[in-house]
């Protein structure tokens, strides 16, 4: 892929970019960055030796031979079939892709793994989603950005890198101990390629050589590399051949059926370098269908840049490449250079499939040469010479053409060309002229263009050549055209050395008939792409080139010409074909007559060339909007996928939370009014099952209950009237109603709760049937263990976690002094302001302080106890909701009973109750935190 802007060199300075030292140019930046490695595979480039390169070229291909054999047959038989009598129609990529995954597989990690499904489903999936995310990377996240959404998206690469480690990983480890056992230098015995490495990699001083994970990464990058690179040959290899005339698949099977003949029907890999015909094949497959458009790729790294030899200065960080396609189609190398001519390199000296040359850079060129090539070429021979020996592949009387994306966006400017006639000159010279003494248009953006056509462009790389305007040979249509066509318009004679430039046809489509005649003379100009518009009378009325399907674009032939041009068509509005068509006019003559002449002669030789250049953009612009837009769109949906899945994961966490808290409810453990979790009231059978009885004076208790009596207390007889035995230890002294005050006396009837505190019925029962379900005095739940609300809520569950944690707190702070309370709020104890601390349950200090000087104590909590800080001063009590203390009003007056009611309801007033209720707290809850516990429960 190639995104980067990157400078095109001319064909003469191969020699100069392949001898640059690699501190110079570095092919190795130019690699990372193609496949972002630094976020799809980072362990995979960063090492100090290339050694998976040497241990390329250590490959004994020879002894792998039978392996790859094997591989090819059982892949190909499986996806072609073995039906002898019906044809079967089969794709072409899955089988290329599948087949070459195989035996790549079965050549880098051994029979064992090829084998394994699994291993082959996550291995072939990181070499796919490698291919695709670094694309995504490359053309969708802005550079600054890269650093935070890369990993984000290369987060399928990882897994699959991941994946792959549970099986690499062992069997590195296990030939890491055979490596170091090994003394040979030599490779004498059959080796996959990753032993080959362990080999390598234990003769390294450099730890991270022989680091596993990085090992294994570096085994996955050469798989996708291998893969994809001879997957997509095959495929190329496969549509020439079958699309060539049929004598050319004839021939190829006749050689490999004697071939292997005279090698005893046994493929060696003497036999596969007596395929010649095949060779020349391949090598011209690859030359007319070039893998990439662009090669022999670096990146100036040399701090202060570089110069050519033809003085270009060229800064750090430029990307620079060779046009790869063009020189091998160009005629100065290869005759005929746009004809499949299978057999144009038989018994060419050294010009073999693996031979790379100034002309043929198919493979790269110079030191860095692609290593895996002689290991590529032997397979895909060996494929090839199984297909054709095997099965029959129906002619294809067409070669489908290669696509390429379609147009993002056209750029012209305005490019000076050196007079060829002036010898002083500098022919190579190509500057392009700024937007204020030139033309230069404004980018014309990908809704504005229609890509009629993409035949045959060089995939990944964008498509630029000189403006003009092709001669068509009819005298109708030269007048036809006439009225669009200015007269003194750039023609191809205005050129100068027209044959050293790309070229793009600007052509006006006014007609069918003129129209075939301008793409038969635009294609046998070269060109490297058509840029079109729709003309008519008001020259501009098409603002917007109409869609592809439109009638307008139909010449009579049913669409044919649009697979028969040999070069992408693009059409854009018919405004700006107009403004470009009078502009190409303007820039034909040499500088004394183009716009700006006075201004550029004062700069270039007056017998200079002005002309008008294309540049089209078919791999994405990183500065358009459009391109942002999508980029934020992926973000935006990757930030969906995230909380979505987070969402979904905190809810199913939750919904395990709520039924644990439920269980622990049931269970009694938990006790969610005496939390403050929910406000709760007892039914009246509950009520009913609570002792009534005469009061007979002050009781004993004991603070810890036995089993039995606090069996007993916890089941009471209903209604009873016997008071409970009391037992010895502490004096429970409660001679009033904590509610009414009033004191009891021998023929008082009260009601005792669970916890054993009495009261009057009267004022206690409304209290529980409509207030709250603890008792006034203690705060205990009156309510039996394990009585449980119908619905546990998210807010109930947080409520108890919040608890939870504030005890951890509590009792994981260290005790200070002889108070150790006071560790338990995490403040130290300053002398003079000691804090006091109840240890009782929270209104114990209200009643202390509204009993008119009675002194209540209450039973101490058998456990689960909440404690806090009691302020001295004032004491809490006197400010929470409690009736002041206004001496109580007569007894058995309607006022009395009143007032017992207010101070009963404020008993549960919002320090008891309210404040700390989940639900009130619920309605009280901001609504961005309700929203927020909404999507992900349990965070707020
Ligand atoms: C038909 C199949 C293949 C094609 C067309 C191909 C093409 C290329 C090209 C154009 C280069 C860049 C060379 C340069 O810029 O000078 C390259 C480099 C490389 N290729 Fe291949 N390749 C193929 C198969 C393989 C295989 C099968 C492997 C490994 C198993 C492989 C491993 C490499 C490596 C490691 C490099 C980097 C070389 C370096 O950094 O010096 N290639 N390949």
């Amino acid at each position: 892929m190639n995104h980067q802007p990157e400078v095109v060199l001319p064909p003469e300075h191969i020699k100069w970019l392949v001898d640059q030292p690699d501190h110079i140019l570095s092919i190795q930046k130019v690699l990372i960055e193609a496949v972002q490695f630094n976020y799809t595979s980072p362990r995979s480039w960063k090492f100090k030796r290339p050694f998976h390169i040497k241990s390329l070229n250590r490959m004994r291909l020879d002894l792998l031979t039978p392996d790859v054999v094997e591989e090819i047959a059982l892949s190909i038989d499986r996806i072609f079939g073995t039906d002898t009598k019906e044809w079967a129609e089969v794709g072409l990529s899955i089988p290329m892709w599948e087949t070459i995954t195989r035996v790549t597989t079965r050549v880098f990690v051994g029979v064992d793994l090829a084998h394994n499904h699994t291993y082959i489903h996550y291995s072939a999936s990181f070499a796919m989603s490698l291919g695709q995310q670094s694309g995504m990377i490359t053309m969708l996240i802005p550079d600054l950005l890269k650093p935070i959404f890369g990993p984000l998206l290369a987060l399928p690469c990882r897994y699959y890198d991941w994946r792959c480690s549970q099986y690499l990983v062992p069997l590195i480890q296990s030939h890491l101990a055979a490596a170091e056992k090994t003394t040979s230098g030599h490779e004498t015995r059959k080796a996959d390629m990753l032993q080959l490495m362990a080999r390598c990699a234990v003769k390294s001083s450099d730890a991270l050589d022989r680091d596993l994970r990085s090992l294994c990464s570096r085994l996955l990058a050469l798989n996708f590399v291998g893969i994809h690179t001879s997957s997509i040959t095959a495929m190329n290899a496969v549509l020439n051949i079958w699309s060539a005339p049929p004598h050319v698949a004839v021939a190829l099977r006749e050689e490999a059926a004697t071939v292997l003949r005279e090698h005893d029907g046994v493929w060696t890999k003497v036999a596969v370098g007596k395929l010649v015909l095949l060779d020349s094949t391949l090598r011209e497959s690859m030359r007319i269908s070039a893998f990439k458009g662009r090669g022999v790729e670096r990146l100036v790294i040399k701090k202060g840049g570089v110069i050519l030899p033809d003085g270009t200065y060229l800064p750090k960080g430029t990307k620079i490449g060779m046009p790869v396609s063009e020189i091998h189609r160009d005629a100065a190398f290869y005759d005929d250079p746009r004809e499949f001519v299978f057999d144009r390199f038989v018994r060419k000296a050294k010009l073999g499939l693996v031979n790379t040359t100034d002309a043929f850079l198919g493979f790269g060129h110079g030191r860095h040469a692609c290593p895996g090539r002689f290991f590529s070429a032997h397979e895909l021979k060996l494929m090839f010479a199984y297909i054709l020996l095997n099965y029959d592949i129906r002619h294809l009387d067409e070669r489908p053409k290669n696509t390429t994306m379609s147009a993002s966006s056209i750029d012209i400017a305005t490019l000076i060309i050196s007079d060829p006639e002036n010898p002083n000159s500098n022919r190579a010279r190509l500057d392009e002229l700024p937007a204020d003494v030139s033309f230069r248009y404004p980018t014309i953006s990908e809704i504005s263009i229609r890509t009629l056509s993409t035949n045959d462009s060089p995939m990944g790389a964008n498509i630029y050549g000189l403006l003009y305007v092709p001669d068509i040979p009819s005298e109708s249509c030269r007048n036809a055209s006439a009225r669009y066509v200015p007269e003194n318009v750039t023609r191809r004679a205005n050129l100068p050395g027209y044959n050293r430039y790309f070229l793009t046809a600007l052509v006006p489509w006014f007609s069918p008939e003129c129209m075939l005649e301008y793409l038969r003379a635009a294609d046998q100009d070269d060109v490297a792409s058509m840029i079109t518009y729709l003309a008519d009378e008001n020259m501009n009325s098409t603002m917007q080139p109409p869609p592809m399907r439109d009638s307008r674009w139909d010449l009579g032939d049913g669409g044919q010409w649009k697979g028969a041009s040999r070069y992408p068509v693009f059409a854009i509005p018919g405004s700006i074909g107009y403004t470009l068509m009078q502009q190409t006019a303007a820039y034909s003559g040499n500088l004394s007559s183009v716009p700006h002449g006075d201004e550029l002669i004062r700069t270039y030789p007056r017998a200079d060339h002005a002309r008008l250049y294309a540049e089209v953009r078919t791999s994405g612009n990183r500065a358009t909007l459009p391109t942002l837009w999508v980029f934020l769109l992926v973000v935006l949906g990757l930030l969906l996928v995230v909380i979505g899945f987070s969402s979904l994961v905190m809810h199913f966490l939750q919904r395990r939370r709520r039924s644990i808290l439920r269980r622990r409810i049931i269970a009694g453990e938990v006790d969610i009014e005496a939390l403050g979790m929910k406000r709760m009231t007892v039914p009246q059978e509950v009520l009913d099952k609570m002792p009534v009885y005469t009061y007979s004076g002050p009781s004993v208790v004991e603070p810890q209950r036995s089993d039995s009596a606090a069996k007993e207390l916890d089941n009471p007889a209903p209604n009873t009237t016997t008071p409970p035995t009391p037992t010895n230890t502490t004096v429970f002294t409660q001679p009033t109603c904590p509610i009414c005050l009033d004191d009891f006396d021998h023929t008082t009837q009260v009601r005792e709760l669970p916890c054993r505190h009495i009261f009057h019925p009267d004022c206690v029962d409304s209290f529980l049937l409509t207030l709250s379900s603890l008792c006034p005095m203690c705060k205990k739940s009156v309510l039996p263990p394990g009585y449980c609300p119908a619905t546990v809520t998210n807010a109930m569950v947080r409520r108890e976690r919040m608890m939870g944690r504030r005890r951890a707190a509590a009792n994981a702070a260290p005790f200070s002094g002889t108070n150790p309370t006071s560790a338990l709020f995490g403040r130290r104890q300053s002398q003079g302001t000691v804090r006091r601390v109840s240890i009782q349950p929270r209104t114990l200090n209200f009643f202390a302080g509204n009993t008119g000087g009675r002194r209540i104590s209450s039973a101490p909590e058998p456990g689960g106890i909440e404690m806090r800080p009691q302020p001295s001063q004032p004491p809490a009590s006197a400010s929470e909701g409690v009736p002041p203390p206004e001496p109580p009003p007569p007894l058995n007056t309607q006022r009395r009973r009143d007032w017992a009611r207010q101070r009963a309801a404020a008993l549960v007033g919002p320090r008891a109750t309210a404040e700390n209720d989940t639900d009130a707290g619920e309605r009280t809850r901001p609504r961005w935190k309700k929203a927020i516990s909404r999507i992900f429960p349990g965070i707020v």
